[in-house]
C-alpha cells in the first residue's frame, strides 16, 4: 500500500501527526480511524504522538478538522492542535492567506500564522464552576471547572515547589476518572501562581493518559480560573512542563463568564514523514 504523508508537529512540547485528508480516504470507517490513530501514536512503535489531526474540505471555512487523541478518542477542541493545525494549512498551501478560519466540533476556529508563532482565537468557554471539594488519591482538594472546548479541572497549589514534586500522573488520573466529571471525564491541571501575569503548569490530559508537556484548553482554563480568583491580570503567560511559554488573552464578562479568547504560541515541524503500513 502507499506510504502515507505526513507532519510531525509540535505546539510547545504537545506533539501530532498531522495530515492532509482532503481526499477522504482516512475517518470513513470509525473503527478503522480509531485503531489508525492508535497505532500511529505508539511512541517506539510507531511515529509516536499525542493525537493525530486530519485536515478535511469544509464548504465554507478554508477547511475543517478532526481531531484524535492518543487513545483514539475524538475531542472537541485541542488549542495546541489547532495552531499546529493552522500552520501546517498555510505551510502545505491549503491556505494562501495567514489568517484563516477552520471548523471543529467545538465550533469555528480563527487562526493567525506569523512564521511559527501562531494565535488562535477559540470558542466561548461554558460551564465554569468554582471551588469543588473533591476527595483524589487519598487527598483532600478543591477545583475549579471550565470548558474551553474540553473539560478542564483546575487546581490551584500553594507553591511552585509542591507543584514540582507533584506525583500528575497518579493524581491527575484520580481527578480525570473522578465520578464528579463522569461520564465525560475532565482534563486535569495543576497550576502554581508565579505573579500577576505568569502561572506555571503541569496538565494529565483525558485521552493521552498521562502527563503532557504542555495542554492548550488546559492553560487557558488555568489562566480563567486563576483571574476568576483574583490572581493574574490579562494577558497570562503560562509557563509549560515542556518549559514553553504560551500566552493567553481574554475578556472577563461577568462572574465565570469570558468572551475573545486567544492562545498564542510556537508551532513547529518537526519533520515530513512517509508512514509505513507495517508500523500500524
Ligand atoms: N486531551 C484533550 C484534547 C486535547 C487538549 C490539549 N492537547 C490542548 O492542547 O488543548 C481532551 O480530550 O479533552
Amino acid at each position: 500500500m502507499e506510504p502515507i504523508l505526513f507532519y510531525k508537529m509540535t505546539g510547545s512540547g504537545n506533539d501530532f501527526v498531522v495530515i492532509d485528508n482532503r481526499s477522504g480516504s482516512f475517518c470513513a470507517d470509525a473503527p478503522k480511524c480509531r485503531d489508525f490513530v492508535v497505532q500511529v501514536c505508539r511512541r517506539k512503535l510507531s511515529v509516536g504522538a499525542d493525537g493525530v489531526i486530519f485536515i478535511e474540505n469544509d464548504p465554507e471555512c478554508d477547511f475543517r478538522w478532526r481531531f484524535f487523541n492518543a487513545d483514539g478518542s475524538e475531542a472537541e477542541m485541542c488549542g495546541n492542535g489547532a495552531r499546529c493545525a493552522a500552520r501546517f494549512a498555510f505551510l502545505t498551501g491549503i491556505v494562501t492567506e495567514r489568517d484563516l478560519r477552520f471548523r471543529t466540533l467545538a465550533g469555528i476556529i480563527r487562526a493567525h500564522v506569523d512564521g511559527r508563532r501562531v494565535k488562535v482565537q477559540m470558542t466561548d468557554p461554558f460551564d465554569f464552576q468554582g471551588a469543588i471539594p473533591l476527595e483524589a488519591a487519598g487527598r483532600s482538594v478543591t477545583v475549579d471547572f471550565i470548558n474551553t472546548g474540553v473539560p478542564h479541572a483546575v487546581c490551584f497549589l500553594p507553591q511552585e515547589p509542591e507543584l514540582e514534586q507533584l506525583d500528575v500522573a497518579g493524581m491527575g488520573r484520580a481527578v480525570r476518572y473522578h465520578e464528579r466529571f463522569q461520564p465525560a471525564g475532565t482534563n486535569a491541571n495543576f497550576v502554581a501562581v508565579l505573579g500577576r501575569d505568569r502561572l506555571r503548569i503541569r496538565t494529565y490530559e483525558r485521552g493521552v493518559e498521562d502527563e503532557t508537556l504542555a495542554c492548550g484548553t488546559g492553560s487557558i482554563a488555568a489562566a480563567l480560573t486563576a483571574h476568576e480568583r483574583g490572581l493574574v491580570d490579562v494577558p497570562v503567560r503560562v509557563v509549560t512542563q515542556g518549559g514553553e511559554t504560551l500566552t493567553i488573552h481574554f475578556d472577563r464578562m461577568g462572574p465565570g463568564e469570558y468572551r475573545n479568547v486567544f492562545l498564542e504560541g510556537e508551532a513547529r515541524v518537526a519533520y515530513e514523514g512517509r508512514l509505513w503500513q507495517e508500523t500500524l
